[in-house]
């Protein structure tokens, strides 16, 4: 209710004091940006970025050590150094920057001078020795802008396209089919709370990913299937680690064992890739007369076709790096029902929109559909709360030339942190209450003083300072995918299950500024609803 009342015209004291933070923190902008264009005219271009002091060979790493994160460390420094200044990291020299002006320079006006990735040992690891074959570790190229381009009507459906169409189908029946394999005799201790559910969510998604992209699923028993699920979920939480090897590299003797670690998992899910999906589509390839069926076919297509400039192995190393997003979605869901159960009100809100949609005179689907979403703006908005409150960060980019941000030098090769969670999470963006979880922000009335009592149904509207996927040329291509997969799961699990937790300490194992939840997390006790799991 107090969110609600945030957006009323009329403001509140805490409304009132969210204005004048917004107002406080858009001037101070502004003023930069004014002294920058004053300073240039003047020719007194600012070169020196302040920053904390580095110790020799370790630079500032032992500032990023915050129960926080990382990133709260880089917000905690922010207050200290302003919204861009300069910290060495072992061995290499990074940019913070911190505001949203400053950010939309680096990912959309400059967006071309920012489009590298740090060289870390492990990135290579995961992409047979080079990170280049990864679309989303690679620095940018034509091949990148090629490989983007191929993947984007699939993995970024168009409204009413063909390919919404049959996302929304697969998304139905693999949910049907994860409800059934949840209430089954094998799946009872996951109901206890004595498995976690994560791993068969992941084959949930895992299964709408390969259905969606390859035409084929796998059984939830399949012991190859439900290795490779695994996998690509360690790989996941290790992506989303910092390690100390990333910016000491002479550390690399130490880390050997880890380093083998993730070469194995890389070959293991290339290998069955190969056997399981491609071997299977390429005896089928003549049969399709030049027309994909699917992402597959496209890419093998692709490569088929004269001057395509994209080789055999960047066919497997894109199809490898889009079939493990779905690791990113089963996360994203493990966070939301995990705060849901913490917030209850908020567990028992998308049930009510669940249960509205379902009892629609002449419906005769089980489940809640993608077509649906509009109808249920507060459960949309979860999604974008979850994504919100848990501040994934935004891959570093890195300066491919000697380059400016807000009028400072930025020499080439130098690492740049977007913080994201000062976006996500500061007051000045999102006013006072900006840590607590609070779906309702999102949501906008047309007449906001009737709220909640006119039966309107809100729309859900982002701030433009929010970009949980990034935005500019390297923006995630896979948004439209986790916004489609995470609503169709969120609501077939809330309108089947009340969900609780098994142990008493979920809000503390939620970790701030990371979307990747343990590959072994907290259980969860499930109960069917009573009257609501027929299929
Ligand atoms: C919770 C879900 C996800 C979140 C929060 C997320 C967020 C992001 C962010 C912040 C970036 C970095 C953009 C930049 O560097 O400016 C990114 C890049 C990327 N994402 Fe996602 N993502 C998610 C899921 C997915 C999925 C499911 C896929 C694929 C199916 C995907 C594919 C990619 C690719 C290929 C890139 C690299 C783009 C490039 O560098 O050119 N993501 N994502």
């Amino acid at each position: 209710m107090i969110a609600r009342n945030r957006l009323r015209s009329g403001p509140t004291e805490e409304e009132g004091d969210t204005v004048a933070w917004e107002k406080g923190k858009l001037r101070k902008e502004k003023d930069q940006a004014d002294d920058i264009k004053k300073d240039k005219r003047a020719g007194r271009m600012k070169k020196l970025l302040n920053g904390p002091r580095a110790l020799p060979l370790f630079g500032s790493l032992h500032l990023l050590a915050s129960p926080g994160g990382p990133f709260e460390a880089f917000t905690r420094l922010a207050r200290k150094y302003g919204d861009i200044y300069e910290i060495r990291l072992g061995v290499a020299t990074c940019v913070v920057v911190s505001s949203y002006s400053l950010v939309k320079e680096v990912l959309i006006t400059k967006g071309s001078h920012f489009g590298g990735r740090p060289d870390f040992l492990r990135f290579h690891q995961l992409f047979g020795g080079d990170r280049n074959n990864s679309l989303a570790l690679c620095d940018w190229s034509d091949l990148q802008m090629k490989r983007r381009s191929l993947a984007r009507s699939f993995c970024s459906p168009r409204r009413g396209s063909p390919q919404q169409e049959e996302l929304s189908r697969v998304a139905t029946l693999e949910a049907s089919q994860f409800m059934s394999a949840l209430t089954n005799e094998e799946s009872q201790d996951v109901l206890r709370g004595e498995r976690s559910l994560k791993p068969l969510l992941l084959g949930a998604v895992a299964n709408m990913f390969t259905r969606y992209m390859c035409s084929t699923r796998f059984s939830y028993a399949d012991q190859e299937f439900c290795k490779i699920v695994r996998t690509f979920d360690e790989i996941f939480w290790d992506i989303n680690q910092g390690y100390a090897v990333d910016f000491l590299p002479w550390l690399r003797p130490f880390y050997a064992g880890h380093m083998k670690r993730l070469n194995n998992w890389a070959t293991g899910i290339r290998t069955f890739i190969l056997k399981r999906i491609i071997d299977r589509h390429r005896a089928s390839l003549d049969s399709v007369n030049g027309v994909p069926r699917d992402f597959t076919d496209a890419l093998l297509l692709h490569l088929e076709s004269p001057g395509s400039g994209l080789s055999w192995e960047h066919i497997i190393f894109e199809l490898e790096d889009f079939l493990g997003g779905h690791s990113a979605i089963g996360n994203l869901v493990m966070l939301i029902l995990a705060n849901s159960v913490v917030h209850s009100e908020v567990q028992s809100k998308i049930q009510a929109e669940c249960d509205t949609v379902l009892a629609q005179p002449g419906r005769s689907r089980a489940l809640v559909t993608l077509e649906d979403r509009a109808d249920m703006p507060y459960t949309e908005s979860v999604i974008w709360e979850t994504l919100r409150i848990s501040s994934s960060p935004i891959v570093p980019h890195v300066a491919t030339q000697d380059t400016e941000i807000g009028g400072y030098n930025v020499a080439k090769d130098t690492v740049v942190f977007v913080n994201n969670y000062e976006l996500n999470l500061g007051e000045s963006y999102w006013g006072p209450g900006s840590r607590e979880f609070r779906p309702e922000r999102f949501l906008k009335y047309s007449v906001p003083e009737a709220a909640g009592d006119s039966g309107e149904k809100p729309k859900v509207r982002r701030p433009e300072h929010f970009v949980p996927f990034s935005t500019g040329k390297r923006t995630c291509i896979g948004q439209r995918l986790v916004q489609g997969f995470t609503f169709v799961l969120v609501t077939a699990i809330f309108s089947r299950f009340d969900i609780s937790q098994a142990s008493e300490d979920l809000a503390s194992r939620l970790l701030p500024g990371c979307v990747a939840v343990p590959p072994d997390p907290f259980h969860l006790v499930l109960v069917p609803r009573a009257g609501k799991s027929d299929d």
